[in-house]
């Protein structure tokens, strides 16, 4: 597969957004500090991966990172929120105000209709480990991916997709030896857990998420939203079933039905609907 040709979507300061081909690929780009996000961080890729939800041509996403580490050539995804940034009530932004905006992240990547994928070249630890477990796929680097749940160790829990969902993918036992004990895992022992998809060379690790992408772009975009949402909806709950129902509207306002009902309402008229009760 030719190699792609990425072009800057949009400049930021803490993260990398380019477009190619359909893919959108968003990167934390502090590599220095384990690309730690800070606010400024989140709302980066909040503004992002609003862009990619937004944008028609773009089918698919990689959340991935930059790197390695200038200082000390080490690589990573993320380490979660930026312990230097976190202040009383949560990470304080450049208006002083304390936030957790991180889930409002994790709330686009697991509404949006399009698929993600977490591409982790290195650490994943702590809420960047929960980020890797919201997004839809994950492939991680063999040699250097490392996942770790560090929540327990500085007095935070992500109570959300970061542990309940985790222990649907991994099974409880796993999941709380994850948050409980803080261990290193790599790339193939998360594979084996269930909460990687594939385990990639390093050098292939990018090439490959690209690859995946046109694979997963090449199959019905409804049908891709349909089974996401119909994936996500059993744990999301009452937005889950609005999620998934709101897509089922769309595709009932398609319907010769729904062009008489809307019709005949602007037409001041009684519907007259063709009476197929299909079973
Ligand atoms: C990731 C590590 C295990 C890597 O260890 P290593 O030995 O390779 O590297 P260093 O520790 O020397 O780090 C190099 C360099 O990076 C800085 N750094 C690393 N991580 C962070 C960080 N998270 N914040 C700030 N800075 C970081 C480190 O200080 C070094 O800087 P120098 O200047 O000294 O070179 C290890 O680094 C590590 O354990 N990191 C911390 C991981 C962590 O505890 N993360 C936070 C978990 S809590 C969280 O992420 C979180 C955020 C939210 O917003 C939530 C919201 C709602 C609910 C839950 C949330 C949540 O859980």
């Amino acid at each position: 597969m030719n190699q792609p040709e990425w072009v800057v979507a949009k400049e930021y300061q803490d993260i990398t957004y380019k477009k190619c081909n359909g893919v959108a690929r968003i990167a934390f780009n502090r590599p220095n500090v384990r690309n730690a996000f800070r606010p400024k961080t989140t709302s980066e890729l909040y503004d992002a991966f609003y862009d990619a939800n937004e944008d028609v041509n773009i089918g698919v996403v990689l959340l991935s990172a930059e790197g390695p580490s200038t200082k000390d050539g080490v690589y990573s995804f993320c380490s979660g929120g930026d312990q230097k940034a976190r202040g009383k009530q949560g990470y304080v932004g450049e208006d002083g105000y304390h936030r957790l905006n991180i889930l409002e992240v994790q709330r686009l990547i697991r509404f949006m209709p399009k698929a993600v994928i977490a591409v982790v070249p290195g650490w994943a630890v702590g809420g960047g480990h929960s980020l890797h477990v919201v997004c839809d796929l994950t492939l991680a680097s063999k040699e250097h991916a490392i996942f770790k749940q560090t929540d327990a160790d500085v007095t935070s829990f992500d109570g959300g997709y970061g542990s309940a969902y985790l222990a649907k993918m991994v099974g409880q036992k796993k999941a709380r030896e994850i948050f409980f004990l803080g261990r290193n895992y790599s790339a193939q022992e998360a594979f084996e857990m269930g909460m990687v998809n594939a385990v990639i060379p390093h050098d292939e690790l990018e090439s490959t998420a690209y690859e995946w992408a046109q694979e997963i772009l090449g199959k019905s975009p409804t049908s891709i939203k349909m089974l996401k949402f119909a994936m996500n909806l059993t744990d999301d709950g009452m937005v889950g079933q609005q999620v998934f129902a709101g897509e089922a509207t769309r595709l009932a306002y398609m319907t010769d039905e729904a062009k008489e009902g809307r019709n005949a309402f602007l037409e001041k008229r009684k519907p007259n609907f063709d009476k197929k009760w299909i079973p």
